[in-house]
Order: structure tokens, then sequence, then C-alpha cells
């Protein structure tokens, strides 16, 4: 091993990117490097098992204050509706005193600063002679169209949806883009996210002020986005690979799921989940179930209840859950997603193309079928299903709903062993598959990255 880096990691408060950020601080402390770990005490609390290193890596707890209309106590993302973020950004801002005080007594000195929201950091970093590192966890298409230099985001005006409908100059893809009302997603980039800024300058600053951006992506799949972000922000695009937690042999599938997945024959089981973070209507919901019973095929819905709904039993359709009997199963608690990927059982995974499901789809044997909620979600959505063609979109209307029709149709299209589109994405999703799962490819990745990491620290 080289010298050993003492990296800050301080991610944006929400557990989308406190985990990824987890996941990448145990991949540089698996190589010696030592990390401290900024973030709330209650995220600590949950994500203190997920710290491999503990010699390594420490957790340490920031206070976050309060801030008008905020609920009190109020720590992270999911501790709020999604309208409140933008003030969570100004708690985020309000740390600053209390994180330079830390970035300071820190012994020994750090090497990096990894952060995303917290543009602010950079100065101190500088002041410091440390190198500030922007890490994105969202796909590289998802930064590419909305956030660099030359998309057009006016200051004097709100942002309207004919702002939106183009792509910013150069963009290097026509499949990878929002196709009409989707434009709406973008609406967040003009808003005010923190007190004085909009999400797209808070972001935008971000970037500019670093030393390099880092990615969690894979030239072989974003190489021509990654390119464009290195060329519109001229500095360098660091990649990381796609960072995924190593499955544990130690922890098995929990005996419920093993038991019930061991009742199907191979290939048969449709697995369903919608991520961390979204939750859907409730007639959003009913049809979607429904959907999954006309398929006539097992299932496993792991989704939250939806809006509204304090159970997933008060929200299921009138004779679902007698209908379907053994064959279906809709549970509301936090499932172990990549070990039940695993099961020979599972054939199909119907999910949001959150930027970690979608790789795990992609290391996975069954096929993918996928129902984006959120903007980056439609992105990756997109990536899979025109550009890479492994697995197919669920046609929505153009308010966003999404029929049971569709959705049955879309899976059935996928698990007929027949069609010509279930052919298609299964040989397309084996041959990436490959890739990925290919010894040395994730590890080849992270050499690399530290290998860019180390280079950077000399200039
Ligand atoms: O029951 C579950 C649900 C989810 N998971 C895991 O939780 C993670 C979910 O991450 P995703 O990125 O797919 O989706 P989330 O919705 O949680 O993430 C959020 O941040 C990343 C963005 O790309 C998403 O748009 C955003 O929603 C996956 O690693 C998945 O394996 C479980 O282990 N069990």
């Amino acid at each position: 091993m080289g010298k050993q880096l003492h990296i800050v990691m301080f991610p944006w408060i929400a557990m989308g990117h406190m985990t990824p950020f987890l996941h990448l601080s145990n991949k540089l402390a698996e190589r010696g490097h030592k990390i401290t770990f900024f973030l709330p005490n209650k995220a600590k609390q949950q994500l203190q098992h997920s710290v491999l290193y503990p010699s390594l890596i420490t957790l340490h707890p920031i206070t976050i204050p309060h801030v008008h209309p905020l609920p009190l106590g109020t720590e992270t993302a999911s501790d709020i509706h999604l309208h409140l973020t933008g003030h969570l950004a100004t708690a985020l801002d309000l740390t600053r005193p209390e994180v330079e005080s830390l970035i300071k007594g820190l012994t020994p000195k750090p090497h990096f600063i990894f952060y995303d929201f917290a543009y602010w950091v950079t100065e101190i970093a500088t002041e410091l002679g440390i190198k500030s590192v922007h890490y994105n966890v969202v796909c590289a298409a998802s930064l590419a169209i909305a956030l660099v230099p030359d998309r057009n985001v006016p200051r004097d005006r709100p942002l309207t949806m004919e702002d939106n409908a183009q792509p910013p100059p150069g963009y290097p893809s026509s499949n990878v883009v929002f196709r009409g009302s989707e434009a709406r997603h973008m609406l967040l980039l003009g808003m005010e996210f923190g007190s004085g800024l909009t999400f797209y300058e808070r972001i935008t600053t971000a970037m500019k002020l670093s030393d390099a951006i880092a990615i969690r992506t894979c030239r072989e799949v974003e190489g021509n986005f990654c390119d464009y972000m290195s060329a519109q922000y001229n500095k360098p695009v660091f990649l990381t690979g796609p960072v995924l937690p190593d499955i544990d042999d130690n922890i098995p599938l929990e005996a419920q799921w093993a038991e019930w997945l061991g009742r199907f024959e191979p290939g048969t089981v449709l697995f369903c989940a919608f991520g961390s973070q979204f939750i859907l209507e409730k007639d959003q919901f009913q049809e979607l179930v429904l959907g999954f019973e006309m398929t006539k095929l097992p299932f496993l819905l792991a989704l939250k209840p939806p809006s509204g709904c304090a159970s997933i039993e008060e929200a299921l359709p009138e004779g679902f859950k007698e209908r379907v009997g053994e064959r279906g199963v809709v549970h509301s608690g936090w499932v172990q997603q990549p070990l039940i990927l695993a099961h020979p059982s599972v054939g199909c995974f119907v999910n949001h193309c959150g930027f970690g499901s979608m790789w795990e789809s992609l290391m996975a044997a069954s096929q993918i079928v996928m129902v984006p909620q959120l903007g980056d979600q439609i992105l990756n959505t997109r990536l899979m299903a025109e550009e890479l063609k492994v697995g197919v979109e669920v046609e929505k209307a153009e308010n966003g709903w999404v029929s049971k029709e569709s959705l049955c149709n879309t899976i059935n299209l996928v698990m007929d062993q027949g069609s010509e589109v279930g052919c298609l994405v299964r040989k397309n999703h084996a041959k990436w598959r490959q890739i990925m799962v290919n010894q040395g490819f994730m590890s080849g990745y992270f050499d690399t990255f530290v290998k860019d990491l180390e280079m950077i620290m000399g200039t």
C-alpha cells in the first residue's frame, strides 16, 4: 500500500447520500485508509452497524441546528416531507462553525474532504491545504443534463417547463432525456435550497469549487456523460465504479423469505421494491398490486404503506388477499434486497431504478422492469432501457399514472420465454452482468480511483 490517506466525509444529510458515502468509506478503509465521517446523531446510530472497519472509520456526530419551519429534532431528509428539504439545507449550512472547528482539530491533518451539498467546506479545505472532492451518488447523466454551467437557469424569474424542455448544448445523448411533462422534475433546479441560493447554484458552485469531481459510476456505462462533465467544469472527473457492498456470507437471507421463495420454480417469482424514499399514492399503490395479481405469477412486493395509510393491510384492494392467497406477499418492512435478488427463484425485479437498485439489478440474473418515480430514476431508466437495452420501462400516461394492464403487459413481455423483447434484454443483460461480476472489475476501478487521489494530492 502507498501512503495512508485521511479522508473526511461530509455528505448531504439524507440516507440516500450518507449510505453510499459509507460504502465508499468501507472500500477506502479496506485499503488501509482512515476516514472521519460527519453525520447527525440519529443517522450515526442507524449506520453504525454498516461500518466494516471500526478501527479506521470514525463516525463523528454533528448537531443539526433547528430551523423554522422544520419540526423540532429534524436531523435528516427522512424526518421531513420533500417540500421542506430546502430548509434542511439551511440547517446544513448552519453547521459550518462546528464542522470547521472539528476539521481544524483532526489529527493527522486530513488529506481530502469528500462532500456534495456543503459547498462551503471547500473554503475551509483551501485555508488548511486540504484537497476537496465533490462526490456524486447519482448517475453522471443526471448531473450532465441538469447541473452544468451551460444549462441556462435564469436568476430573475422562475424556471419554466420551456426552459427545461431541451438538454444543455452538447449534451451527449438523445435517449437519456426527460420527455414531455417529465421536465417538471427539473423545476427543483430553480427553487431555493438553503437560504439565498437555488438548488442549481448550490450544486454547481460546489462542483466549481472542488479540486476534482468524483462520480459513483463506470466508464463502460456512462463514459460520454463523464467526459461532458469534465469538459463543462474543466476539471478531472474520477470514477469510483458502482461501489456496492460485498454480500456478507455470514448473514443469510431471512428464513421466512428463504422458505417462501424456495416453494417456487427457478426464475418464476416477481420481486418488487421501490427504494427507501418514495411513498406511492393509495390509488397508484392499489393499481400496481392489482397489476401483479393480473400476471398470475408468484410475487413478493416490499413496499411502504401508501400515503395516508398506517399499514399495508389497510391499503390493499378489497378481496386481494383472498384472491392471491399464498401466491403473493406484500410486505411493508425492510428486506435484504441483494440477497433476495440472488435467490434462484426470482425471475424478474420490478423496481424504481434508484441508482443503488440500478446497479444491483445489473448484477442480478433476473429480468428488469422499471417504474421510475423521481427525476434521476427516470434518467437511470432511460440508460438501462434505451442505451444498454437490458430492461424494459413500464409505459405511463402523460400524468404519470401506471395502469395495472401496462405493468402486467410489461412483466409478461420480459417473462415470456418466446418474446423478442424478452430475449433481447435477457441477452444484453447477461453480457453486462458478465462484465460487472468479472473479478477485478470493481476493484480495478477502485485501485485507479485511489491512484487518482494520490495524483492530485501532490498538485
Ligand atoms: O426493502 C429494501 C429496500 C431497499 N433496499 C436497499 O436500499 C437501497 C436503495 O437505494 P436506491 O438508490 O435504489 O433507492 P433510494 O430510493 O433508496 O435512493 C435515493 O437515492 C438514490 C437515488 O438514485 C434515488 O433516486 C433516491 O430515491 C438499495 O441498495 C437496496 O438494496 C433494501 O435492502 N431493502
